[in-house]
Order: structure tokens, then C-alpha cells, then sequence
């Protein structure tokens, strides 16, 4: 049975919704990776899950939930902007959130102690929260979220603002929370969804374009793309290889092309028809499997 069940869930701001009636549902027990660009919803989603804003209409049910029930009991949620009292000391803290989420003073004590262990804070425990670093941080904010024994682990782009050791710890130890609970994380960054989640929620302007497990969505998307690379003026061939026919995206880095196709060896006959017919500088051309990057392209350009 489903943990979770979220019904045509709106949200507007201004009569503009910025969730535009999303239908999921997933199983105890998984990750799931809320992944879209800036702006496509996912704060939004995950506040309206959390309790923390009302939706304007839709609904989002957990499996034993009582009627006039308070979701926020069965959910822990970190926000994008975690707000610590930097006076505190991470103890004291766990403590105080404890103690606000009723739970009596020995059994705040008690859960503080193993939250702390558990996030790999012990030894910092008596140190003011100011003092920490931004991974230190981050991983107080999930002990802090886990303080009622919520069913379900709601991070907000969790490792987004921090530096690469700051990252790995946080995506270390949700690799290990996975173990034993469930977790919905949002991102923008597709490697770390690839990394930790089982499965994806893909969203854009507020709507849910691709769903489904990690394994699923590889295969659907199982494809080839051609890569090329030009000595310089990519902007001015990115154009002209968009233009053709069997060309779906064609994206841009610093100094590659990419391009999705929907059926390849037509695209690789026009594409090299056109740069022997131009004369194009090219330096290198080549077949390669498509990434989780080029996936969410294809899913957003549909
Ligand atoms: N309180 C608000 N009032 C008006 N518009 C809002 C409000 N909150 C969000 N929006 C708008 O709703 C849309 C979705 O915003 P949301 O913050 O949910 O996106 P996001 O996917 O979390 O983006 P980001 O990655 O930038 O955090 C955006 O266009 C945003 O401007």
C-alpha cells in the first residue's frame, strides 16, 4: 500500500499555479528525487505536503492517517533556508526542537542523544551551532527533522548550498538513512538524484512530466546522442544543427554540442551532409549513451 497518495494537488499565486494538479503516489520504504529546474514547483509541492501551506485544491493522504489528522506528525521536513538559533549548541537545540514537538524531557534527552549519534554529530554536540560548518549543519537540520519519528524524511535541495566535502557528508548519510526510512528529497542537481534515489518525480512549470524508478526511466530513455565539438562559434552551429529534422534537443556546454534524436543515423547523416557541404571546423564527432541530464531535456522539451 502506498505511503503516500497525493490527488491533483494546486497550488496559485495570483491565479497562476505554480503546482498545476500533480498526481503521485510511492511505496514505504523507497527515495524519491523531486527534480526540476528553478522556479518548476518543488518548494512549493513540498510544503503543501509538509502541512506547511494549504494547497488550493487537491488533496494528499498518508496510509493510516485519521480523518482531521495533522500530517505534520508523520512527515520531518528540512527547508531550503534552515533557520538555527547559532547560539545553541547542537544538544541544546535537539533538545529545544524535542521539547516543542511534545515529547517529554527524558525522552528528548533520549532522542537527541541518538539523533546525534546517528548524524555523526556526537563529538560536536556541546559545540555552539554557529560554529559548525554547512554539512554539520545540514545534518543537525535532518536529526531535527526526525525528532517525532516521522514515517516520511522531506529534505529541501539539501546539499544545493554547500561546498563538496559539505555534500558528501549530507549524501552520505541520507545513503544510510535510506536504510531505514523514507525520503523525498528535492534537487535541480540530476547527479545527486541519480546518486541517491530510487526514483524520480520529474517537474516543469508546476506539472509532472516524467515519473518512475531509476531502472524504468534508463531504459525508456536508453538512447544514444551524438556529441561534437567545434574549434569555436558553437552558438552560430548549435543553431543550424537545431534546424534539422530528426534533431529533438540540441544542448550547449562550454565546448561540446549535444544532440537527441529521435532516430539517430538519420541525425548523424544529416548533421555530417551539412558540415561536409559547410565546411564546418569540426574537431570531434561522436556517438555516446545519453545521460540523466540529457533525459530530463528530452522529458521537458515534449
Ligand atoms: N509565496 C509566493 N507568492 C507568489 N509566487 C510564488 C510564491 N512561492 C512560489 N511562487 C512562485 O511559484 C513558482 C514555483 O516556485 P517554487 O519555489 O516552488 O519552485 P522551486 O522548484 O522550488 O524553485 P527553486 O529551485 O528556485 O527553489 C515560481 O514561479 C515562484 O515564483
Amino acid at each position: 500500500m502506498a505511503l503516500l497518495t497525493v490527488n491533483n494537488l494546486t497550488k496559485n499565486y495570483d491565479g497562476k499555479p505554480a503546482v498545476n494538479e500533480i498526481n503521485f503516489q510511492f511505496q514505504p520504504g523507497k527515495c524519491i528525487a523531486l527534480i526540476g529546474p528553478n522556479g518548476a514547483g518543488k518548494t512549493t509541492t513540498l510544503r503543501m505536503l509538509s502541512g506547511l501551506i494549504k494547497p488550493s485544491s487537491g488533496s494528499v493522504t498518508f496510509s493510516g492517517m485519521k480523518q482531521n489528522d495533522d500530517i505534520r506528525k508523520y512527515i520531518g521536513y528540512l527547508p531550503q533556508y534552515p533557520v538555527f538559533y547559532a547560539w545553541m549548541t547542537g544538544k541544546e537545540f535537539l533538545i529545544y526542537v524535542g521539547r516543542l514537538a511534545h515529547l517529554s524531557k527524558e525522552e528528548a534527552n533520549k532522542r537527541t542523544e541518538m539523533l546525534l549519534e546517528r548524524v555523526g554529530l556526537t563529538e560536536a554536540k556541546n559545540r555552539r551551532i554557529g560554529k559548525y560548518s554547512g554539512g554539520m549543519k545540514q545534518r543537525l537540520g535532518i536529526a531535527q527533522a526526525m525528532i517525532h519519528h516521522p514515517k516520511l524524511l522531506m529534505l529541501d535541495e539539501p546539499v544545493s548550498s554547500l561546498d563538496p566535502i559539505g555534500r558528501r557528508e549530507v549524501l552520505t548519510l541520507m545513503e544510510e538513512l535510506k536504510e531505514d526510512m523514507t525520503i523525498l528529497f528535492s534537487t535541480h542537481i540530476l547527479g545527486d538524484a541519480d546518486e541517491v534515489s530510487d526514483e524520480l518525480l520529474l517537474l516543469h512549470e508546476g506539472k509532472i512530466v516524467e515519473s518512475g524508478s531509476m531502472e524504468e526511466l534508463r531504459h525508456k530513455y536508453q538512447t544514444a546522442k551524438i556529441e561534437l565539438r567545434f574549434q569555436d562559434d558553437l552558438v552560430n552551429y548549435r543553431a543550424k544543427i537545431d534546424n534539422l529534422p530528426s534533431v529533438v534537443t540540441c544542448s550547449m556546454d562550454r565546448n561540446t554540442i549535444h544532440v537527441m534524436a529521435t532516430d539517430i543515423l538519420s541525425a548523424r547523416k544529416e548533421i555530417l551532409a551539412a558540415a561536409s557541404k559547410e565546411e564546418w571546423p569540426l574537431t570531434s564527432f561522436a556517438i555516446n549513451r545519453a545521460s540523466l541530464e540529457d533525459m530530463f531535456m528530452k522529458a521537458v522539451s515534449n
